[in-house]
């Protein structure tokens, strides 16, 4: 294929069909007007009533379709869906609608994957899924053992070394192994995807003020500053272990391209607070492309037509983005 040659489309997963996921795929389908051309795959009497759309056989069809209408892949979904109300039942095709869509960007017939939020305790309850969310399914169904989250805006990008875990959890988990590969995973694809060939990589303290020299915790003098150090001398452009409260304002950004944070929250609130709308959520250290919105479902507001696109808007560009810097870089 040449530099040229259109990518092939995205593939877009339906999510949890009980929240926004089907009416914001309509609307970006309309927004976009092909200019990412995606097609969505679930089933059709899960969208808005009078949404626009067209029922494709395969992928290669949507690049046509995209620039007037979205294009569905159908899959059937066994129980009736109420907005706002998941039902069980629906919770095993969930998972293979995710499933289906990695295969397809797996064989190529996809460029990216771009996944519609499901709501993780609807698929526990009703099918047994095994994983925290996405992001762990798709470590699985890629073979590959260790992958990172990554949450990207356009002010700040931020990663959380451990992810959903209880908080208290959270000492245990956050070992020199786990950031260790987690700054290696995130330093190479941000050179893959974004281009940056030796990212600045900032690294929060787990404790407040980062420890305080001790006086508030010791991981950062036992085993954080050692890692860092060693990892420096292996040409990492390392800053840290920094205070977490005050890392995230504009003039402390403008110092690195990406934040590692020990936990969820010390990496999501500063960048939902900065940018609820645009941001997205990106899986590194796949051997295939996945995006989404930052946002879930939104139980609240599914069926109300109020919900706001931009955040997947903004996943399906960054896919195209990544796509194409990674074809550029072959
Ligand atoms: N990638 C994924 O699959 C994600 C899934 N989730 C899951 O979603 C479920 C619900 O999570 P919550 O914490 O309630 O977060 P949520 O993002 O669904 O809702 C939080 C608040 O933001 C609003 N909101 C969310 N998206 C919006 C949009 N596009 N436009 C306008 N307002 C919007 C909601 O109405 C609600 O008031 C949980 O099961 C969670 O695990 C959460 C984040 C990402
Ligand atoms: N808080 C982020 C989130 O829940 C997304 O998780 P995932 O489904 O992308 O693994």
């Amino acid at each position: 294929m040449s530099q040229t040659d259109p990518l092939a489309p995205i593939a877009l997963s339906c999510g949890e069909p009980a929240g926004v996921g089907p009416e914001l795929a309509v609307k970006a389908a309309k927004l976009l007007a092909g200019t990412v051309p995606f097609f969505w795959i679930g089933d059709p009497c899960h969208l808005p009533k009078d949404a626009l759309f067209e029922e494709i056989a395969s992928p290669a069809e949507a690049l046509g379709i995209a620039p007037g209408a979205l294009p569905v892949l159908h899959h059937d979904f066994p129980a009736e869906v109420r907005p706002g109300k998941p039902d069980l039942d629906n919770a095993q095709s969930v998972i293979d609608v995710i499933r289906r869509a990695t295969a397809l960007v797996q064989t190529g017939e996809a460029s990216a994957l771009c996944t519609a939020p499901i709501h993780k305790k609807v698929l526990k309850d009703g099918a047994g899924y095994a994983f925290p969310g996405h992001t762990e399914f798709l470590a699985h169904l890629g073979g590959v053992e260790r992958v990172v989250m990554m949450l990207a805006c356009t002010e700040l990008r931020v990663v959380p070394v451990t992810i959903h875990i209880a908080l208290r959890d959270v000492p245990e988990a956050f070992t020199p192994e786990l950031l260790e590969e987690t700054i290696r995973i995130t330093a190479a694809d941000m050179d893959r995807y974004w281009g940056y060939a030796n990212p600045r990589i900032a690294i929060a303290g787990l404790n407040p003020h980062a420890g305080e020299g001790g006086a508030m915790g010791t991981e950062e003098i036992d085993w954080m500053i050692p890692l860092i150090d060693r990892l420096k001398a292996q040409g990492f452009d390392l800053t840290g272990p920094m205070s977490p409260d005050t890392m995230f304002h504009s003039r402390a950004r403008a110092g690195y391209d990406v934040a590692l944070c020990a936990y969820h929250d010390q990496a999501l609130i500063p960048i939902k607070t900065i940018d609820f709308s645009g941001g997205v959520n990106v899986t590194l250290g796949l051997p295939f492309i996945r995006t989404s919105p930052d946002h879930g479902t939104a139980f609240d507001i599914a069926g109300k037509g109020v919900a706001d696109p931009s955040s997947l808007i903004a996943a399906l560009k960054m896919a195209q983005d990544m796509a194409l810097t990674a074809r550029k870089a072959r």
